[in-house]
């Protein structure tokens, strides 16, 4: 497991640097993290190469990753060279994957700069990029060496970033721990202590990632609302309805909250709870019926599935989750239907 920890970026920093050993190192930002982010860490890195991409989910892609490829080599980056992902999921995602491939293997860390980042995507592994329209479609298994997580680093995101990082919050109370969802959804996302947040939903990943490190089983509860989720993501994605992965996942949940209610029998309260909580924070979120069909041909990529199976995990109650749910595409088409209805 990664080392993780929550404290001021300059004291995690300089302690992690301390006690690594490397060649040459490089730090990864996109065009936001260079501004907002670089200039708390800069003035506590040693001599480093910054390598620059284009934000956007839209740019997760392979030629993303022949650029960064192509700056470790023409700087003769060896074995033993370091990689500081500097920025939210996307950043960490290909940084990472990009880390792996490199010569085999170099090492990586992961300073999160996103909510989002923060108490997820930074932490438990999961490194890929999107491949032919699919999400995360070419990826590994490889935990960053150390994650420093400093709140600070919040400060400067948009709101609309904040909000759709609390998607994932609102995912781990919801499949582990029905106070935390309570809690964390009472006052909308007017959240006094952010760092309490984001050290519950590190707590919650972290444990489901040890128990089922390669998602062999237990850890696909980590993925309740990307089936639909991922679609709807990658279907809006070139649009001009682009959504955030939060946004989708949003979205994605509370149609999988129906699916759980029809095929689980979860609880029509705690289905009408979910709708109105999700619904409230994400208003805005639009999905057309005339979409459904390129959503649902999308989920055919899911990574769960089996056998052409569109393998879901739903919930069985707030708070607990269950995994290998094979759903009918009908039943996917009617919790599309749910969420439409919901808006009208
Ligand atoms: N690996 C995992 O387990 C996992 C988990 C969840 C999500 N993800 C992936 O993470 C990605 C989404 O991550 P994200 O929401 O962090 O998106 P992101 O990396 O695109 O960052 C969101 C935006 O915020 C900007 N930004 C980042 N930090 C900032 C800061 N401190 N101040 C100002 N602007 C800042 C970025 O430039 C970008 O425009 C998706 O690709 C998703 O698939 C992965
Ligand atoms: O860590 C996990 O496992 C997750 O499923 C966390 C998700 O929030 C995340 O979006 C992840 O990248 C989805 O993975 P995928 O295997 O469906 O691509
Ligand atoms: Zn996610």
């Amino acid at each position: 497991m990664s080392h993780i920890v929550i404290d001021h970026i300059e004291t995690s920093l300089k302690a992690v640097l301390k006690e690594t050993d490397f060649t040459q190192l490089a730090v990864l930002v996109d065009e936001n993290t260079h501004a907002h982010c670089y200039p708390l860490v800069q003035a506590f890195l040693p001599e480093h190469l910054l390598i620059q991409i284009t934000s956007g989910e839209e740019h997760k892609t392979l030629r993303t990753c022949e650029h960064i490829w192509e700056q470790f080599t023409t700087n003769n980056f060896d074995r033993k060279a370091l990689l500081i992902n500097l920025g939210g999921g996307v950043i960490g995602d290909m940084g990472g994957f990009c880390a792996v491939t490199y010569k085999r293997g170099i090492r990586f860390i992961n300073i999160p700069t996103t909510l989002l980042a923060a108490v997820d995507a930074n932490v438990g592994g999961k490194l890929g990029i999107d491949f032919m329209g699919f999400k995360n479609h070419l990826g590994f298994f490889q935990e960053p060496e150390s994650v420093l997580i400093d709140p600070v680093f919040l400060k400067t995101l948009a709101p609309r970033e904040l909000r759709s990082g609390f998607a994932e919050v609102i995912k781990h109370g919801l499949i582990a721990d029905a106070d935390y969802f309570e809690q964390t959804t009472a006052h909308g996302l007017d959240i006094e202590n952010w760092e309490a947040v984001i050290a519950h939903s590190v707590e919650i990943k972290t444990a489901v990632v040890k128990a089922d490190p390669k998602e062999a089983g237990l850890r696909k509860i980590l993925n309740f609302g990307h089936t639909i989720g991922h679609a709807i993501e990658s279907f809006y994605l070139n649009t001009d309805k682009k959504l955030l992965h939060g946004e989708a996942i949003a979205a994605g949940m509370i149609c999988e909250a129906y699916l759980s209610k029809k095929l689980l029998g979860f609880s029509e309260e705690d289905l009408l709870q979910i709708s109105r909580t999700i619904l409230e924070i994400y208003p805005e979120i639009n999905i057309a019926k005339e979409d459904f069909s390129g959503i649902v041909k999308l989920m055919y990529q899911d990574k769960k599935n089996l056998n052409n199976l569109l393998n879901h995990s739903l919930l069985m109650n707030i708070g607990k989750a269950t995994y290998d749910i094979a759903v009918d595409e009908k039943d996917v088409i009617d919790a599309l239907f749910y969420f439409i209805k919901l808006k009208q």
